[in-house]
């Protein structure tokens, strides 16, 4: 399907926007111009409530980093229709003060910077323009069970170990959203697992949000309040699940009849919607 957009389209915070939630209307994303334009979320609604984990899931292509990208100010405003607010700010005023921030699939980290310089990156790079840091590296570290990995380099860290610096780097400021694109895809399952508990644990030390795109049914489950369905062409949200699981939560969560019965119906909804 093909599509163009007006260029002129500001990317804007939605009319009356909440200053506690994240809230997307009518957001549609089209990728390139012309003949080669492809529209790759249409029509989606969304509101992520305070300290609410909601995760994306769907097949390969149904535009889920290309909504968490757009969440984050990263894509060329002319592509972006519709109203996005981050707490009342525009996704770009969100990023820059440090209100949001983003972990990927790939650590990203700079293997020539010790994790200390790893993590002082950003903040560097921001130059006073956000907000202050809450913590220390070093008690960054502690929150994410590295404590004492400072002068280590990327490369003498685990996969799992690497995603935690990740992860410290972008709580370093706080944020009151946290975006999180495949964060363990590139992990075993068992490393994974234990990531899944661990990213609560974390969670339950501060006040952030969570959007988390996953490919994984049972992460999504584990890890949410709610889970929004997508699927292709054009992208858009088939399905949304609440997940009541009380908290904190365990991994023999994933054992239970009620965690099997969430995955199918997600399993379900995806499979309809091919
Ligand atoms: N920079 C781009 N230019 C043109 N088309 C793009 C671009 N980025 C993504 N697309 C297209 O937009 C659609 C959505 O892509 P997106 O990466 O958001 O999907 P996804 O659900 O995250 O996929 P995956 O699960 O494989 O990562 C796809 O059809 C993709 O080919």
């Amino acid at each position: 399907m093909t599509a163009e957009l007006s260029t002129s389209t500001p990317k804007t915070a939605a009319p009356d926007p909440e200053p506690d939630r994240v809230d997307l209307r009518d957001v549609c994303i089209v990728h390139g111009r012309g003949e080669r334009a492809v529209v790759a979320v249409e029509g989606v609604d969304l509101t992520v409530r305070p300290r609410e984990i909601v995760s994306i899931v769907g097949h390969s292509g149904c535009g889920k980093s290309t909504l968490l990208r757009s969440l984050a100010g990263l894509l060329p405003h002319a592509s972006v229709q519709g109203s996005l607010s981050i707490l009342g700010r525009t996704p770009d005023e969100a990023r820059r003060s440090g209100l949001l921030s983003m972990v990927f699939q790939d650590a990203v980290l700079a293997p020539w910077r010790t994790v200390e310089g790893n993590i002082r990156l950003p903040l560097q790079v921001a130059r006073g323009r956000q907000r202050r840091p809450g913590k220390t590296i070093s008690e960054q570290l502690e929150v994410v069970g590295l404590g004492g990995y400072e002068k280590r380099y990327p490369k003498q860290l685990s996969g799992g170990q690497r995603q935690r610096v990740s992860l410290a780097r972008a709580l370093m400021m706080e944020p009151r959203v946290l975006l999180m694109d495949e964060p363990f895809g590139a992990l075993d399952e068992i490393t994974r697992d234990e990531m899944h508990t661990e990213l609560l644990r974390i969670w339950e030390t501060t006040d952030a949000s969570i959007v988390v795109v996953t490919h994984s049914i049972p992460e999504a489950v584990f890890l949410s309040d709610r889970i929004v369905v997508m699927a292709a062409h054009p992208g858009r949200i088939v399905d949304v699940v609440d997940v009541g699981f009380a908290r904190p939560r365990s991994n023999d969560l994933k054992d239970t009849p009620e965690f099997a019965r969430i995955a199918h119906r997600i399993r379900t909804a995806l499979e309809d919607n091919r």
